[in-house]
């Protein structure tokens, strides 16, 4: 294909093999030798890029490198940078996709540490410090001054304004000291005895009180998780008919705007605003950005004119008091209203929908801790029937199965901090060894969550679903799916009173079996669990589909 002339002598041009002087527009633009220059000035500036990368990345390991240290790993893209997630594993190159779910704490046997440096050179040379150590984690995570969140990090979290997740220092503590009341003792029962409704609500008038089959159990346990979050938190109730209208003066149903957004918000970061009406899907996104962003202001406006104002203990309620003096005066920003309003809606929406699913399609997998958990409730409440908030502490093999799935497939597989300042870590490994690590200033660090819940030194078979493992005396510190110390998840106890409330009017009514399907008769148990099980990144870990039946009892 290369032009057999291209020195710019005049005799040249006819000898060209694809097209003459006229045919061959980019001759007519630039000639010959101001393109030899061009090339020649690209490919300088790439070799001038290249050797300045190259000597910075071998001044970030001279930085970290320590006699006793635990060594590093290089890969030229960032394991976290938006590349490296697109392209498959290339060794040297990119972790590629998955890499943490996929790797689990493979990576950490090969190194022979739970904690190891990662050193990239894109987008910048960087060392960042992988973490799957538990006691290593535990300090990371309970010293807030030493090792901050990156708040850079999670400006994607931040595109209705300022927020609980995606803040440090001062404003972080204002946010979640208004926050907190909200996930009072108080909040946990009203979670409890709403969710209760819309199963009820869902058994009686979606299912008719029938057997049902879904191809998917996302269908009812998203849903489910958005209506009990949207009046436990919001005071917004919805039931399962009225959901599908949509209102006077929109385009797009609240349910669809909030899964629109979720799913694609990474979209709206990366495709600049006036790129966003050039496709259709794009369009439908940008939509749903301007759809909840009115939602959410309309719930904001309705709450300032309700003539009588409730005497409620709810999130929104907490955030509507906090916004205002006692003369009137704004003490939120609207933005600060509607950033916080879209991120309790989406970390209590996503991450418990998800878990739910895969729960089910565990419970369907596993008929003996099914019949285990049927046998619990029926004892708690007598057969057939709902157990109360109150009797949650006795379903001890619920919240088993729960943490079990929360250990094999935890929604929010990495968490990210940084370092405030130079120091050292302590980690260690199988052989009970201790290695120190060089941590300078600002290098990110990675709690990986999938590596310590896989991690043979803590869970014993650590492949295997065996809730029986959270009977008794566990280890705390190896479990971290709603991160430690005080970053910790506000919403645990919401998330744990929603789920069991859920998982016992479901199972004290029906037997859940996976879904019978002519083209995988054949399969074996192996084949099933991976197929029902299967999971994908997204914003958190997302079942890819889990088809279940539900048969009356
Ligand atoms: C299975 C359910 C859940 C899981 C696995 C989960 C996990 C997490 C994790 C890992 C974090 C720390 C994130 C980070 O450091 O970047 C977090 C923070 C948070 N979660 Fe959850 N979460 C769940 C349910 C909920 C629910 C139901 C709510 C609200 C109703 C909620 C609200 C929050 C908030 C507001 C934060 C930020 C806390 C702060 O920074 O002070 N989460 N969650």
């Amino acid at each position: 294909m290369s032009p057999t002339v291209t020195h710019g002598h005049p005799g040249g041009r006819e000898k060209m093999g694809w097209g003459s002087r006229l045919t061959d527009p980019i001759s007519i633009i630039i000639p010959p030798v101001a393109m030899h220059t061009a090339i020649i000035l690209v490919l300088s500036v790439i070799a001038v890029f290249v050797i300045q990368r190259f000597l910075d990345v071998r001044r970030v390991i001279r930085t970290i490198t320590h006699s006793r240290s635990s060594g590093h790993r290089f890969f030229a893209l960032s394991p976290a940078s938006f590349l490296s997630r697109r392209v498959p594993h290339i060794p040297g190159i990119a972790k590629g996709r998955n890499a943490l779910m996929r790797l689990k704490h493979r990576e950490f046997q090969e190194v022979g540490w739970d904690g190891f440096m990662v050193v990239s050179a894109w987008p910048r040379a960087e060392a960042a410090l992988t973490l799957a150590d538990a006691s290593t984690i535990k300090e990371v995570t309970s010293s807030r001054a030493r090792f901050p969140k990156p708040v850079h990090r999670y400006k994607f979290l931040q595109l209705f304004g300022g927020n609980i997740v995606a803040s440090e220092g001062d404003e972080w503590k204002r946010y979640r000291k208004i926050a907190a009341p909200a996930f009072s003792e108080r909040n946990n029962k009203l979670v409890w005895d709403e969710t209760v409704l819309i199963m009820e609500d869902l058994f009686k008038n979606v299912w008719h009180d029938e057997s049902v089959t879904l191809d998917h159990a996302l269908d009812i346990t998203l849903p489910i998780a958005l209506f009990v979050i949207g009046v436990a938190g919001f005071g917004r109730r919805v039931s399962w008919q009225d959901d599908v209208g949509i209102p006077a003066g929109h385009q797009m149903a609240f349910k669809e705007a909030l899964h629109e957004v979720s799913t694609h918000i990474i979209l709206k970061v990366v495709v600049p605003e006036w790129a966003l009406g050039l496709r259709k899907s794009w369009r439908k996104v940008a939509l749903a950005f301007k759809e909840l962003n009115q939602y959410m202001l309309e719930m904001v406006q309705a709450r300032r004119t309700a003539e009588k104002k409730d005497e409620r203990y709810d999130l929104f309620s907490s955030l509507m008091d906090a916004s205002e003096g006692d003369h009137g005066e704004a003490l939120l920003k609207d933005s600060d209203l509607t950033g916080n309003i879209f991120i309790f809606l989406l970390a209590g929406h996503e991450t418990t929908g998800h878990t739910l699913c895969f729960t089910l399609g565990y419970l369907a997998l596993y008929p003996d801790v099914q019949e285990r958990l049927y046998q619990e409730i029926s004892r708690v409440s007598g057969p057939g029937s709902m157990p109360t908030y109150e009797d949650m502490n006795q379903l001890s093999w619920a919240m088993a199965v729960f943490y079990e799935t929360l250990r094999l497939l935890p929604p929010v597989v990495a968490i990210p901090k940084e370092s405030a300042e130079d120091t050292t870590l302590t980690v260690g490994n199988l052989q009970e060894e201790k290695a120190t690590i060089v941590v300078p200033k600002d290098t990110q660090i990675v709690l990986h969550v999938y590596a310590l819940h896989h991690n043979p030194r803590y869970w014993e078979d650590p492949l295997s679903f065996k809730p029986e493992r959270f009977l008794g005396d566990w280890p705390r510190d190896a479990f971290i799916p709603f991160s430690a110390g005080p970053r910790a998840c506000i919403g645990r106890k919401f998330f744990e009173t929603e789920a069991i409330a859920i998982m016992c009017a479901i199972i004290s009514k029906y037997k859940v079996e996976v879904k019978e399907e002519p083209e995988f008769a054949n399969e074996t148990f192996e084949e099933r669990r991976a197929r029902v099980l299967g999971s994908k990144s997204g914003l958190t870990t997302t079942p890819i589909r889990v088809p279940l039946a539900f048969k009356r009892r």
